[in-house]
């Protein structure tokens, strides 16, 4: 049976996010957002280790503020590196003997499912590689620094790439230990996977499996975690949102 090893990035610097604090630690509907993304995971019978990467800079405030949740999980901390993609592979480097299989998923999309993560999850072990997608469905531009469109890109055969991905240990590892052989920007791991020259599988992704780039990404996945989790779409008078007894 396999066992997966799950990697969570949550080492990023939040620029596009802005503010004073990092996006993954930030509440959504009263929990932090890594907490919610970690609980997708923590109870599944086919993970055997659960990975959060964090920045170093942010370990001290990390342990202060959640150490007891670590406690209670069970989950490794690791310290992340300057792309997204180094702190994969230190997570890599702290893999338990036993794990077959390893899935990465950003901290920043908690609206993931467990019947994604079901279908991601088997098809990768069919295939050996597997990732959610889906088809572009707006028309694509291409605009200069001026803000002039220079041209239009066909969106046939385009996917918008998600997370998580998920592979077999021997493939995610290999990839991983040639990639300063990759002369491009790399942004997410089935790009390394294929760049070995494997064939990387594609399940329907969702639509609400966003990644919180910016305050309105936050902003939407309030009010959907709020819908579908049947809580106040407004703040009580008095009581912030943030309030965990709600
Ligand atoms: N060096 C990095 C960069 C990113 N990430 C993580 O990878 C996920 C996806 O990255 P993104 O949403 O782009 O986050 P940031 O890199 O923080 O965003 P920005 O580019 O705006 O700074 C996030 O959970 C982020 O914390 C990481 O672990 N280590
Ligand atoms: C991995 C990823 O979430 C797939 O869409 C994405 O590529 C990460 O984005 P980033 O902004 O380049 O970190």
């Amino acid at each position: 049976m396999s066992r997966f090893a799950v990697i969570i990035p949550a080492a990023g610097q939040s620029t596009r996010f802005g503010g004073q604090q990092k996006k993954p630690f930030l509440p959504l509907a009263g929990r932090p957002i890594w907490l919610r993304t970690v609980e997708l995971f923590v109870t599944r019978p086919d993970v055997e280790q659960v990975m959060l990467v964090i920045s170093p800079d942010d370990r001290e405030e990390f342990q202060r503020r959640f150490g007891p949740n670590l406690i209670f999980l069970d989950i490794d901390l690791v310290d992340g590196g300057a792309e997204r993609f180094e702190s994969v592979a230190n997570a890599l480097a702290k893999l338990r003997d036993a794990v077959t299989h390893v899935a990465v998923h950003d901290a920043v999309r908690p609206g993931a499912t467990a019947e994604l993560i079901d279908a991601v999850f088997r098809r990768a072990e069919q295939t050996g590689g597997a990732i959610p997608a889906l088809p572009v469905a707006d028309t694509l531009k291409r605009v200069d620094g001026d803000l002039r469109i220079t041209g239009t890109v066909p969106r046939q055969g385009l996917w918008q790439a998600q997370t998580p991905q998920a592979f077999r240990r021997d493939w995610l590892c290999d990839a991983y230990a040639r990639r300063h052989t990759i002369a491009e920007a790399i942004t997410d791991d089935a790009q390394l996977v294929e760049a070995c020259g494997h064939a990387v599988s594609v399940v329907s992704g969702l639509v609400t499996n966003f990644k919180i780039t910016t305050k309105t990404d936050l902003d939407l996945a309030e009010l959907l975690h709020r819908a579908t989790h049947d809580l106040p779409t407004e703040p009580k008078p008095g009581r912030p949102f943030d309030d965990e007894s709600y």
